[in-house]
């Protein structure tokens, strides 16, 4: 479903862009004129026509920082699109951990400094930098497009990791429990986003009974007992070799007291749900309450969500 989009009848402009990096930290420059003016970046520019680009990325390095790239290796390439442009940026992202000489600043780049990778300046920088700089810390190639508006609004962002194999699926479910305008979360949910446990799907067993399992061991429910599944949800992590596939079911009980007697849950209300962090992001749970089934996909590493995608088709 993670449909890749295809530029027909666009020219290219290649560019590269090198981020230098050792323990723990990454070197950035200030960018002081033309394209990212005021962004702290990598080093990099457009490539001549006649040089590599692997010879293109090691020249902008040593031109805006003063430092000789000793190895470097390509990590991703990047197509930037600009609204209303018919014209593709393509940059090359590498990785450099090994080079010599000393940091020089100049016009074009000051100050350059190094930072903590915790501690990036991120709302300085081009905001595409948080989806890929996972990848070039795990070395995890990819490819990447991101579509702006303006230099400050991103529009749609399509990220694909080009090293997988085909990943196995490993199918979850997941209840949601609906009770008038209120969520049910069960005592074990995960606090950090509101969220009630995945289950395992068995093996042999259907999704479905997996999600009557589910309700069984958690409610006190009887066999006859309608579940809808509304979503299957693809989560990728960057650096698992399994994609996680979770079925998630509605239950609606609004009409239907018996099944949450004597149970201690928590309830959270339906209107405050767009203020909490639910599991994965804001559209999901708005998506899910429409109860018209739709998939989606999302790349994640760890708990940040890199690239999400929607068919509700
Ligand atoms: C839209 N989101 C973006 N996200 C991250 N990085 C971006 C970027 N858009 C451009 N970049 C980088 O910014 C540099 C511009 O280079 P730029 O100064 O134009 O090239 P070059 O040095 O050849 O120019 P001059 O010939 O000196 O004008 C180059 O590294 C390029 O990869």
């Amino acid at each position: 479903m993670l449909s890749y989009p295809s530029f027909v009848g666009y020219s290219r402009k290649l560019m590269t862009l090198t981020m230098i990096l050792k323990n723990g930290k990454m070197l950035l420059g200030m960018k002081n004129r033309g394209m990212g003016k005021g962004k702290w970046n990598g080093f990099g520019g457009k490539v001549e026509p006649n040089e590599t680009i692997d010879d293109g990325a090691k020249r902008e390095v040593k031109e805006e920082c003063g430092l000789d790239v000793i190895s470097m290796e390509k990590i991703g390439i990047i197509e930037f699109e600009y609204v209303g442009s018919k014209e593709i940026l393509e940059g090359h992202i590498y990785s450099c951990y090994l080079f010599s000489g000393d940091i020089i600043e100049s016009d074009e780049m000051a100050p350059i400094k190094w930072f903590k990778i915790e501690d990036s300046p991120c709302n300085q920088m081009w905001i595409d930098h948080k989806f890929w700089f996972p990848m070039i810390l795990k070395n995890i190639p990819f490819k990447a497009h991101f579509k702006y508006l303006n230099d400050d609004t991103m529009l749609d962002s399509t990220i694909i990791l080009t090293n997988s194999k085909e990943k196995l699926k490993e199918p979850w479910v997941n209840v949601i429990i609906k009770k008038d305008n209120q969520i049910i979360l069960l005592k074990n949910f995960e606090e950090s986003n509101y969220f009630n446990k995945h289950e395992k799907v068995k093996s042999g067993e259907s999704v479905e009974d997996a999600a009557i399992r589910y309700l069984k061991s958690h409610y006190k429910i009887h066999d006859a007992v309608k579940v809808q599944k509304i979503a299957v949800v693809d989560i990728e992590f960057i650096d698992k070799q399994f994609i996680q596939e979770i079925n998630v079911f509605v239950l609606d009980v609004s009409k239907i007291n018996k099944y949450l007697q004597n149970e201690d849950f928590r309830l959270l209300d339906i209107n405050i749900i767009q203020a909490n962090k639910l599991w994965l992001d804001n559209k999901f749970f708005s998506t899910l309450l429409m109860m018209k089934p739709f998939k989606a996909y999302f790349l994640m590493d760890e708990d940040n969500i890199l690239c999400s995608k929607y068919d509700n088709n």
